[in-house]
Parts: C-alpha cells; structure tokens; sequence
C-alpha cells in the first residue's frame, strides 16, 4: 500500500489548521508543503513561517518540496521551522551535494528531485545519500495539472537501481495522482505518492485518501 502525502497547495487557505488536521485524522502519511520562489517556478506560495505556523499542530511528517533558486541558502531555516524532511531540485542549484549535506547535518532527511525533463543520470552519483527521491510527474509550479504518463518507466528505472545497488530510500511522485494513475506509480515502484487537488478538491477528502490506498493495496 502506498504513503500518501496530502498536499496543501490545494487546501483552504484561509482555513489551513482545519484542513491539515482532517487529513492527520484521515490517517494521511505526511503532509507536503510546496515551496515556490517565483523564480525556479513561475508562482508563488509558503515560506518557512508557514512551516514554523504548522508544526505546533500536527504530529505529521512535514515534507517542505523547495522549487526556489539555490535552495542550500535556506535549508537550515526549513529545518528549524520544523520541516522533517526536505527536497531539492537537482536543477534548482550548482551545489546539488552541498545542499543535500546542509540538510542531513540540520538534522533533516535529505530528498532530491527531479523535474520531468531530466534524466536519472543527474542524480545517480546523489543516491547513496539520500533518504527519499521525488519524481516530477507534472512540471512544477502549480496544482491540477495532468499527470504525465511518460514518468512510470521512469519511476521503473529508479526502482531498478535502488533494487540492484541495495538503496534504502522512499521513492515519490508528485503531481497529476489521482485512483488511476497512483496504480501506474506504485506498480513501478512508488512508495509515496503526494496528491493536492485529488484530495482536497473533493467534498470528501478521507475518502479520496482511502481511495488512493486501496488502489495499491
Ligand atoms: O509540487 C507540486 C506542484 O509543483 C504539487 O505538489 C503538485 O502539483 C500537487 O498537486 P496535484 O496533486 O493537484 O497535481
Ligand atoms: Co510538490
């Protein structure tokens, strides 16, 4: 059965206490806080106080997903405001190594990410480091989008050779997951899947959230 992480890039706003506490009682997994800095993604979104805001409220792991511009300049921020894990895009720094090591030694878990357009190759030399690896499924930036089907071969090839070398990290895959293609994910070797309007568009979010356990079950 496959982790879920609600993200709330897709929750109310104006009632973000109430909708992170619905999917803790709704036995999410870890709740997924998308971070955007207008530069490495065109749109805006939470920051580290948003982080520090939420910790108090919930016992859930908090994954903070970093699409800004040289990530490694904040990392340690992310990490005191509570984050418990921490991803950064490969694409998003000239310090990729560097950034994963501020992570560990803030005392977070480490994740790198790749956008749909990069190959593995970039990342291959980061696996014996990382806790948890996060496959693009759409183009970052925003909710809603489609789920881009060309990704599972790329979810097959990671789980490939994290099986071959003997890794010991969470594979994620972000964007576009709804009953269907949440299946297509885990079949190829997906552990965590993040869902933002699957979930949180919907009149029943616990529903959703069961729904997508049960289609990997
Ligand atoms: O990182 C993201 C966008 O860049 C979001 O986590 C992702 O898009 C979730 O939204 P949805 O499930 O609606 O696609
Ligand atoms: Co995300």
């Amino acid at each position: 059965m496959i982790k879920v992480a609600p993200s709330i890039l897709s929750a109310d706003f104006a009632n973000l206490q109430r909708d992170v506490q619905m999917v803790e009682q709704a036995c999410a997994d870890s709740l997924h806080i998308d971070v955007m800095d207008g530069q490495f993604v065109p749109n805006l979104s939470f920051g580290m106080s948003t982080v520090a805001a939420l910790r108090p409220l919930t016992s859930l792991t908090l994954d903070c997903h970093l699409m800004i511009v040289d990530p490694e300049r904040f990392v340690e921020q992310f990490a005191q405001a509570g984050a418990d894990l921490i991803g950064v895009h490969v694409e998003s720094t000239q310090h990729i190594y560097h950034a994963l090591q501020l992570i560990k030694q803030a005392g977070a878990k480490a994740e790198v990410v790749v956008n749909p357009g990069t190959p593995l190759n970039m990342i291959e030399g980061l696996l014996p480091l990382v806790d948890q690896v996060l496959i693009m499924t759409v183009n970052p930036g925003f909710g809603g989008q489609h789920f881009l089907d060309a990704m599972v071969t790329k979810i097959a090839a990671l789980d490939a050779l994290k099986q071959k070398n003997g890794y010991d990290f969470d594979i994620e895959v972000d964007g576009g997951v709804n009953d269907v293609t949440v299946k297509k994910c885990y079949d190829a070797g997906a552990t965590v899947a993040v869902a933002g309007s699957y979930i949180y568009d919907s009149d029943d979010p616990a529903q959703r959230i069961e729904d997508l356990k049960v289609a990997t079950n």
